[in-house]
Parts: C-alpha cells; structure tokens; sequence
C-alpha cells in the first residue's frame, strides 16, 4: 500500500504562503487589498475606526478586517492551525499512535448488517490495523451463512445470524451500523442499550425525534454516537472549510451541489424504491447536501422564516413515486446565505459541490460525499474598476490553488469486496471516532458535533414535509 502525500497543485497567481495547507495572508495579497481600498475607502475606514473605537467595549477593537468578519466566525482570521488536517502515515492512514492505549489494547468493533457498504467499512478498519471481533446479519434470510462468509474474508472471529447477538457480545465496546435506512433506528437503540459506542451509517434515522431518542439515549449511558456521514472527515473538506473560514474569499453567499445517480431497479423492491426501507434520493444522497448546508452556510440570524427549522429557511419541490422521492429540488438560506441543490434517482451527475463567496469561489471535485481534491479561486475585485472595465460576467483571477490527498490504497486482498468509490476513506472517520474513545471525556467529534448531525435530520424532514412524504415515521 503506497500513498502519495498531499499535495498543492496548480500554484497561485500570486504566492500565499500556507499555514497547515489552508491559505495565510502575503504581502502580495495584503498589497492588493490594499490597492483595492483606494482613497475613499480608506478615508470612510478611518472614519468608521474612529467611530467604532469609541463605542466598542475593549475587546472588540482591532479585530480581522470587515470583509473576514462572518456572522458564524466573527473573530476569524486568514491563519489556520496546522491541526486543522489530519496527521496521516506513510500509507495515508491517520496517525493513532499519540493516543493509542500503552498496555497494546485497542477498541473492538462490531459490524451490523455486513451488506456493500459495510464491506468497505471494514476494509479500511483492517487495512487501519483497527480490531475486529464480530459481525452480525439479521435482516434478510441466510443471516448466519453470510455473517460467518463475511467473517471469513475480513478474518473476524465471530459471526452471528441476529443482531442481538451482535449487541449481547461483551467483547464488543463500538458497532458500526450499515443496514437499510428504515432499520437504522433500531439497530441504534439496541446497541446503545447493550452499552456500545455507535458509528451509524447516514442518514442517521429518518424522524427528527427518533435521533433526539437515540442522543438521550447515549448520553444516558455516557456513549458515543455519531452519524457516519464520513464526508466530514476527508483532509480535502476539512481544507474546504478551513478556507471557507479563513475569511479570504470573504462570506460564503451561496452553495450549489447536485447528487444524482441512475438507479437500478430491482423485482420486488430495493434499498432505494421502497418507502419501508427508507429509500428515495433525500436520504440516499439528498442528506449529504443538507449536511453540506450545515457546514458552509452562516448561523440564522433573527426570527423564524416561512418553512422554518430552527431558523434555517427551507423550501422544496419533488417528484414522489411509490412513497419516495425519485427527483427533489430544494433550497436552504440563513444568515443572508443560500444553497440550492437537486438530488435524483433518475439521471446522473459528477457529485460536485460549489461555495461562492464574495471575493471567490471554492469547488469540491465529485464525488463531494468523499472528495480527494478541493480548490479555491480568487477574484481579482479590482478588475472591475479598471479601464476599459472588464465584461460582467468571469471575474479574473488573483489567485487559484487546490489541494489534493489521494487516498490509503485499498489492500489487494480485499479488492473484490470493493462496493462504492473510495471506500478507503472510511479510515478518516472510523479513526476520529476511535481517537475519541481514546481521549477522556470525548462524547462529540469537532467534525460533526451531535447538534449538527441533529440539525441534519431536522432540515432533511423540513423537505420531506414540503414534498409530503415521511410523515410521522415513528420508529424508522
Ligand atoms: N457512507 C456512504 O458512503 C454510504 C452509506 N450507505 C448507507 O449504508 C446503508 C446500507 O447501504 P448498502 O450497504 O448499500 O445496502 P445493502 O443493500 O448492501 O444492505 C445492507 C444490509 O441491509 C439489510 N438489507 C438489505 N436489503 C434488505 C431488504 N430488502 N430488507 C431488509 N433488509 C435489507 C441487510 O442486512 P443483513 O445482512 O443484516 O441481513 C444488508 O446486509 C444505508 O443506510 C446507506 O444509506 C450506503 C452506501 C454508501
Ligand atoms: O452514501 C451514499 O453515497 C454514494 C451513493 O451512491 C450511495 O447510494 C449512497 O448511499
């Protein structure tokens, strides 16, 4: 297994020196802001601080700039810690060691409902050197003929034809949960009730209360439960972010992404045509758009709008069939932000995500879910007060970089039980969440906390009641 380091392609029109990968202020970007300001600027800047000075409590004063000032971030400033991105080994897998126990134990995972995307899960566990002690099916017939072939492939001592098996093996301390989205809630429960640590597959559960159940539930029993909506912890998103909070590219106005895949449909029904299964488009991929909402656009600000969850303002048009949305259009705003987005089981698309800010723009190349490469643009703003003026529309560049972390290679071994792209990266989340484990007093992971896997759901179920389906899901 061999893994290239990251790496900055396509290097900046001007120079920027990084901080941890994600961009610091030069003086050639300080020269052109300044040359940006002009006169009048910066006599009304002289104004405005003399202004502010006198009636600013102390530590507010000389703060970042205005145009870095986000309503989210308002003390933010272009240098970002180093810790932003993971430290990675040789073969691109997190590094453990600082917080691995010194007796040589490490937490035992279980594996619950080892379908397609479990495989892949457990692919980048073992090829983590993360310990595997059981596995349990319990939904489709065959249970224990196919927990003991999974077994078998991932080298795990125990299989079991039911999931309370699974839950009752006190060797267990953490269940990673991958059955069909309708199941999620009570597969959860169950493990949270046998006192187990829960990584569940998104989209989490399909009802605002079922998950509110479940974080009670583990905080009760002083547990971990997080969402695996492993996305959160590719480097190339948490660069995103770090860039998007930076303020250089100046507020984030609108966010734009599109997920979208042809599915096939199987006689008798699948994981996403069947209403009792938890299909359609929102919870296969819409969810990762939402959380995606989560993550770039500002706090709300003020009272509630028409379409409100919890002062997000949500709206939505969708196409239903059978009891599941095939094709769904939606828009999220907040804090004079917006996002628009479209999901779909009829079509496809590259899986790409845009942030526009006010100075730039940043991309998230497809697959956005579990990205390897992301870049920014910055807009010389500038330009558009030359003369001859430049044309409306593309604004030419100060400056554009990307980042790029290819992913720890799947092992060879395992190649065949490959099911979704870039399953390897499971190891980034699998990681944070046993790093957690490791860490005393750590119930929350910083890349997703359990208000905002929370807000996900709530925001998710604001579409579903624009488009009226999955209404009143008690116990999905
Ligand atoms: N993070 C990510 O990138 C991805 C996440 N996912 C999520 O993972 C979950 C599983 O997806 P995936 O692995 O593709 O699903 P699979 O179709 O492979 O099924 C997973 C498990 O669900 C149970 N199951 C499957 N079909 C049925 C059925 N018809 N009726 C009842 N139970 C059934 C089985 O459990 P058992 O074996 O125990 O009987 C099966 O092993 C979903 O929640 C999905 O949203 C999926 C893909 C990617
Ligand atoms: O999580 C997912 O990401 C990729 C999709 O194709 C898949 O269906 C979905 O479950």
């Amino acid at each position: 297994m061999f893994a290239r380091a990251r790496s900055e392609e396509d290097g900046p029109l001007n120079a920027v020196p990084l901080v941890g990968g994600v961009p610091s202020p030069s003086s050639a970007l300080r020269a052109h802001r300044l040359r940006t300001i002009g006169l009048a600027g910066a006599l009304l800047a002289v104004a405005l601080v003399a202004l502010a000075a006198a009636n600013m409590p102390h530590a507010a004063r000389g703060g970042a700039p205005a145009r870095v000032q986000t309503q989210r971030h308002a003390a933010s400033s272009y240098a970002v810690a180093p810790s932003v991105l993971p430290e990675l080994d040789s073969y691109g897998f997190p590094v453990l060691t600082d917080v691995l126990p010194k007796d040589g134990s490490r937490v035992v995972w279980g594996i619950c409902g080892p379908g397609r995307i479990a495989g892949d899960f457990t692919a980048a566990l073992s090829a983590m050197g993360a310990k595997i002690g059981a596995v349990g099916a319990g939904s489709l017939p065959n249970a224990l003929d196919r927990a003991t072939d999974f077994a078998r492939l991932f080298r795990i001592p125990r299989a079991y034809g039911s999931y309370e098996e699974l839950a009752r093996d006190s060797s267990v301390q953490a269940v990673y949960i991958a059955t069909t989205n309708n199941a999620h809630f009570a597969n959860a429960r169950l493990m949270l009730l046998h006192g187990k640590h829960v990584l569940l597959e998104k989209p989490a559960t399909v009802g605002s209360a079922e998950f509110a159940q479940l974080v009670k539930l583990a905080a009760e029993r002083d547990l971990l439960f997080v969402t695996n909506f492993w996305t959160r912890f590719f480097p190339a998103i948490k660069w995103a972010k770090a860039v998007a909070r930076s303020g250089l590219l100046g507020d984030v106005v609108h966010v734009q992404g599109d997920m979208a895949f042809q599915a096939v449909r199987v006689p008798g029904g699948d994981r996403f045509s069947l209403a009792s299964l938890g299909g359609g488009a929102m919870l296969d991929m819409g969810c990762y758009l939402v959380q995606f909402a989560a993550l770039f656009l500002p706090q709300p600000v003020g009272g509630n709008a028409p379409g409100d969850a919890r002062g997000f303002d949500v709206r939505a048009l969708g196409q239903v069939e059978g009891g599941v949305d095939t094709d769904v259009a939606f828009v999220v705003a907040a804090g004079g932000a917006s996002a628009s987005f479209g999901t779909s089981l009829r079509r496809s698309s590259n899986f790409a995500l845009s942030i526009y800010c006010a100075h730039g723009k940043i991309e998230i190349d497809g697959p956005a879910n579990c990205p390897v490469r992301a870049s920014y643009a910055l807009y010389d703003d500038a330009a558009s007060k030359r003369e001859p003026p430049v044309p409306c529309c593309g604004q030419p560049l100060l400056e554009q970089r990307s980042f790029v972390q290819p992913l720890p290679t799947f092992p060879p071994r395992l190649l065949a039980r490959r099911g979704y792209p870039n399953g390897m990266g499971f190891a980034y989340a699998a990681s944070a969440f046993e790093r957690c484990l490791y860490t005393d007093g750590c119930r929350s992971l910083d890349e997703l906390p359990t208000a905002e896997q929370q807000l996900i759901v709530d925001l998710t179920a604001e579409v579903f009641a624009h488009i009226g389906i999955y209404q009143n899901v008690s116990g999905m």
